[in-house]
């Protein structure tokens, strides 16, 4: 399938030297929904910006829809609806004309039902007579995504949508991200929040120091760079690991009730049927079992600092 955009080689140097991006590449697939996961500084706003058009690259090109964001501007820019990490809106305007006028902007025609529908699907239809400086932060932000999508675009970049919002409003944000997926828009969004990347999106981009050091499907990346654990929860505590198990790669807790064992589930050998029988043999008695998987940010955090 065609990318719906296409990212391709591109470096950012600003005026004042500092390089923010370097020579990446992405393809995004139409419908899909990209994390793109960084610390502070990264790349992040500046690669969004320059698929916008708002920020110059210095090198390497873009498409959006298999038009050049750079000859083909006016095209690409119609497709593309950017939610911004600032809450930048009038006070007075009602949220009905505020979203209206968005749609305009873009030079399209009226389209009352269009955006009727949105706002319901916003949760702001109740709202749309009332001015903005009488909504909430979350409310607030949800305008800035109906003015994002006001003019029916294919591809949505998300800044940061939940930087600074409760958890609650979280995951009402993740809650419409998935509708606007269904409704058929291509989602990228920037975040700090691993746990936001790993609850919506399809695949995780991760940026650090301007580089993209991988991007990969969410599930197949967990499952190839995530270790299991497994705790052993011991009926009486040890003092130390008997002799006949030091062979095995396991630790105990300093309390002495628990035995862990760090596996590689890809594995086919994954020892644990030899493991277990070697337990009993010792003549140890198992309370409890459970399974860990390391997490999307155990596996962030390892990525970018041995690439620090
Ligand atoms: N206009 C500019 N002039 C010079 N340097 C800039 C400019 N805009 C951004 N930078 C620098 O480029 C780097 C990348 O910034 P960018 O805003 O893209 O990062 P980010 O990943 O979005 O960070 P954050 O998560 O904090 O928003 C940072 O070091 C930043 O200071």
């Amino acid at each position: 399938m065609q990318p719906i955009v296409s990212v391709s080689n591109l470096s950012k140097i600003y005026a004042s030297g500092h390089q923010a991006l370097k020579r990446v590449s992405l393809d995004i697939a139409p419908g899909e929904i990209l994390a793109l996961l960084g610390p502070n500084g990264a790349g992040k706003t500046t690669l969004i910006s320059i698929i916008c058009g708002i920020v110059n690259a210095s090198e390497g090109s873009v498409t959006v829809g298999g038009h050049d964001i750079v000859s083909g501007y006016r095209v690409t820019r119609g497709m593309i609806g950017l939610v911004p990490q600032e809450l930048t809106l009038g006070a007075f305007e009602t949220v009905w004309n505020t979203v209206n006028f968005s749609r305009g902007l873009f030079g399209k025609k009226p389209a009352p039902d269009y955006i009727e529908q949105l706002l319901k699907t916003l949760s702001l239809w109740d709202k749309k007579d009332s001015p903005l400086m009488a909504l909430s932060g979350g409310m607030k932000r949800r305008v800035l995504i109906g003015k994002a999508l006001s003019h029916e675009p294919t591809v949505l970049f998300l800044d940061e949508p939940t930087a600074g919002v409760d958890v609650e409003l979280r995951k009402d944000m993740w809650a419409l991200v998935e509708r606007l997926r269904k409704s058929g828009v291509t989602i990228i969004l920037t975040t700090h929040y691993i746990e936001e990347a790993e609850a919506i999106a399809d695949r995780v981009g991760v940026i650090s120091n301007g580089e993209l050091l991988l991007v990969e499907d969410k599930k197949a990346l967990m499952h190839k760079l995530g270790k299991r654990q497994l705790i052993i929860e011991l009926d009486a505590p040890l003092s130390q690991i008997p002799e006949t198990l030091v062979s095995w790669p396991l630790e105990l807790s300093s309390d002495g009730r628990q035995l862990t064992y760090t596996y590689d589930p890809l594995n086919t050998d994954t020892g644990l049927s030899e493991l277990l029988q070697a337990i009993s043999q010792s003549g140890l008695l198992i309370k409890d079992l459970q399974t860990t998987q390391s997490s999307l940010e155990e596996i962030f955090v390892s990525l970018v600092s041995t690439k620090s």
